[in-house]
């Protein structure tokens, strides 16, 4: 019989010593996936104190994670309380899956294993496979499932690990099935295959991904800077997919605000008129004046972009995005034109205006140590959000090192 791989084991050993317990979670557990051909999965925990089950990490195309069980009920928690691995071979003809699907993430799945987590007869969470299309898990690949969730199950309990659920989390905007497909010559690029994401108040999410795999495209849209080609767009909970481009206007003017590497700043302006000049085009704007102090830069009011440093100019534009009172702030590499310390402190600038205005920040970045900061990481492969990633201690701007 096979045992668990190299690979694989050299990730979850990697557990042991990690501080970053979701990432490595994910990290091994994607290396079970791949190990075992399955499609997507996810690791839930039980609250203790609530008996709610989270889903903490996941991989695959869906937002699992983002999604919790309410006490005992659903599939895992009925496989928690069980004690007992569930296997549902064909979803289409099992009742607890209406309509033939997942009925918390909609994906038509074939098959779907919930293996329980047990530590001394309590059970801690649940390791979900899932396939899309297989018939069947070998007996190999459940050895391999067991052994896995047998391992991190005592790695959790050995590091006093459990999840503290967050039942107040507002959607702001919902995207479903995005894609983008632009054309190039007689051919067409599809840059976005069918992207599924809800983005939270008060929550920073970081989108990683290799160069070309569709992260500004993504922003762009989020944004109401580019439309896509298909799919569906909810704005607080109502219809937003094809907006009129009066619409549209209105909501890059009142919704969100942006910053980018470059800052963009009108050179003939001071700071304080840059921000001015963007608060008077919106509907609902924060005191020009309050937010350049917001940012720390009160003595500098005055003060041109070429008279102030690359950080004071991204603060000049931080207000500029505050000044809107925006639901979202964009945030396209907003460190990368900086120095590691003038970016530190851009990003406890960023944390500050989450905490305090309840705003989210979608940020796209090649620097994975940003992503110790988010409250949850995206990453884009190939026009698809390939994994999503709770992190449930996110790290202070201030303890971050690259
Ligand atoms: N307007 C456009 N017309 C045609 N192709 C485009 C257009 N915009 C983007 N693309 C293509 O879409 C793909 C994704 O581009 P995108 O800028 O979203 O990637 P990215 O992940 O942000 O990359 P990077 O990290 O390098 O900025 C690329 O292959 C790019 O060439």
């Amino acid at each position: 019989m096979r045992g668990i791989n190299t690979q694989t084991l050299w990730k979850i050993m990697q557990l042991l010593d990690s501080d970053q317990v979701e990432s490595a979670l994910a990290d091994a557990f994607e290396a079970l996936i791949a190990d075992i051909s399955a499609d997507l999965g996810a690791i839930w925990l039980k609250n203790s104190s609530t008996s709610r089950i989270n889903s903490i990490v996941s991989i695959g195309k869906n937002n699992i994670s983002g999604f919790s069980i309410e006490n005992k009920q659903g599939i895992v928690g009925e496989a928690c309380e069980a004690k007992e691995p569930i296997f549902v071979s064909d979803i289409s003809k099992d009742e607890r899956f209406p309509g033939g699907k997942d009925e918390i993430t909609g994906i038509e799945i074939k098959n779907v294993y919930f293996m329980p987590m047990i530590y001394r007869k309590e059970t801690v969470g649940c390791v979900e496979i899932i396939n899309l299309n297989r018939d069947e898990l070998s007996e190999e690949d459940i050895a391999l499932i067991h052994s896995f969730a047998g391992i991190i199950t005592l790695f959790i309990n050995e590091n006093g690990y459990s999840y503290v659920a967050d039942t107040k989390k507002k959607v702001v905007m919902s995207l479903r099935d995005i894609t983008k497909d632009y054309p190039s010559g007689m051919e067409i690029t599809h840059v976005l295959k069918g992207v599924d994401l809800d983005i939270y108040e008060n929550e920073l999410l970081v989108i990683l991904g290799e160069s070309g795999c569709g992260k500004t495209t993504l922003l762009n849209i989020i944004g109401g800077m580019d439309s896509p080609t298909n799919g569906e767009i909810t704005l607080d909970g109502k219809d937003f997919s094809h907006p009129t481009e009066k619409e549209l206007v209105n909501f890059r003017r009142n919704y969100i605000g942006f910053i980018f590497q470059s800052y963009n700043l009108m050179p003939n302006l001071t700071a304080l008129e840059n921000v001015k000049f963007i608060s008077e085009i919106c509907e609902n704007p924060v005191d020009p004046a309050e937010a350049i102090d917001m940012v720390g830069l009160s003595s500098r009011a005055n003060n041109y972009p070429s008279m102030m440093s690359g950080g004071q100019q991204q603060r000049v534009s931080i207000a500029r995005a505050l000044v809107k009172n925006p639901r979202i702030i964009l945030a396209d590499e907003p460190t990368a034109a900086l120095d590691f310390s003038t970016g530190q402190e851009v990003l406890a600038l960023i944390e500050e205006v989450i905490s305090k205005r309840h705003t989210a920040v979608v940020m796209v970045t090649h620097n994975v140590e940003i992503a110790k900061m988010a409250n949850r990481v995206i990453r884009v492969r190939d026009g698809k959000i390939s994994s999503i990633r709770v992190n449930m201690w996110p790290l202070h701007a201030s303890d971050l090192a690259w």
